[in-house]
């Protein structure tokens, strides 16, 4: 289970805030939201990779108390920079964190690419769709418990992406989806949805329900959220007139779709 209670993240000395998040993640869920609303910087804390203020326990245990290993995997890029080579890393992965070669392998053979035509190459000198998939598969070659997998869908071309949420809904009990796009929401309709929006968190609501609803301005006694975007207050409600969820394609549109 992932749960966070009072958690504050600062960046850059204070210069973007995610704060004040309480969730508590005890199965598979999204977080959606435009470009630059704290969605990495989230996981990038929940990861144990930036520090934090308030309480992030995976399986009960305080993230940045862990001296071993948490039972999570996790597709960010900078756990992919501590070798030059994708066999370097291999190596690396299978004694830390008991990545299982013959599963890589399987999983890469899933989107037609072979081990041999990439193993020679750091991670950073694939393709960026190539790069994607690979950190990805890094990442769920141990059978991690749970998976947190920020932007799996970015660079990977139409076909792949569909493999790609397969293999996110396959692998791991529990888990995080990181992504923007809304039109990858629709694989995930079982799922609990957050939404990140200027660093702060709303939900969870249930995917099927938020690609059904629409964002109208002010605050409403139907409102299934109310959220706060550039200062103003906009609730999402269930059908509506205001702009729905399903034709935005992308949540980088939010914004500009409400000013
Ligand atoms: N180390 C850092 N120093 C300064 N600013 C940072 C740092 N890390 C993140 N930020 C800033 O924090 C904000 C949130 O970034 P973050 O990467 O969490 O957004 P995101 O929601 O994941 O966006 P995207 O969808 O574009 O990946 C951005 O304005 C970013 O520039």
């Amino acid at each position: 289970m992932i749960e966070l209670r009072d958690t504050t993240i600062s960046v850059g000395g204070g210069a973007f805030v995610v704060r004040n998040v309480n969730m508590e993640v005890n199965g598979k869920a999204v977080l959606i939201g435009p470009n630059g609303s704290g969605k990495s910087t989230l996981l990038r804390a929940i990861c144990g990779l930036i520090p934090y203020e308030g309480s992030i326990k995976i399986d009960g245990m305080e993230v940045n108390e862990v001296r071993g290993y948490t039972p999570l995997s996790c597709n960010l890029s900078e756990i992919y920079q501590m070798a030059l080579t994708i066999s370097g890393l291999l190596e690396i992965l299978e004694d830390v964190k008991g990545v299982d070669r013959r599963e890589f392998k399987g999983i890469l053979g899933r989107f037609n690419i072979s081990y041999e035509s990439i193993e020679k190459k750091p991670v950073f000198g694939l393709s960026a769709g190539q790069s994607a998939i690979v950190k990805l598969a890094l990442a769920l070659a141990s059978r991690p418990k749970i998976v947190i997998a920020d932007e799996p869908f970015e660079n990977v071309d139409p076909a792949r992406r569909l493999m790609v949420s397969s293999l996110l809904m396959e692998y791991g009990e529990e888990g995080m989806i990181v992504t923007h796009e809304l039109d990858m929401l629709r694989r995930f309709s079982g799922y609990d949805a957050y939404l990140v929006i200027e660093g702060v968190v709303y939900g969870p609501i249930q995917v099927e329900r938020l690609l059904r609803a629409s964002i109208i301005a002010g605050e409403s006694k139907d409102a299934l959220i109310e959220v706060t975007v550039g200062g103003a207050r906009y609730s999402i409600v269930e059908g509506g007139e205001g702009v729905k969820f399903s034709d935005m394609g992308s949540l980088n549109r939010l914004y500009g779709l409400l000013r």
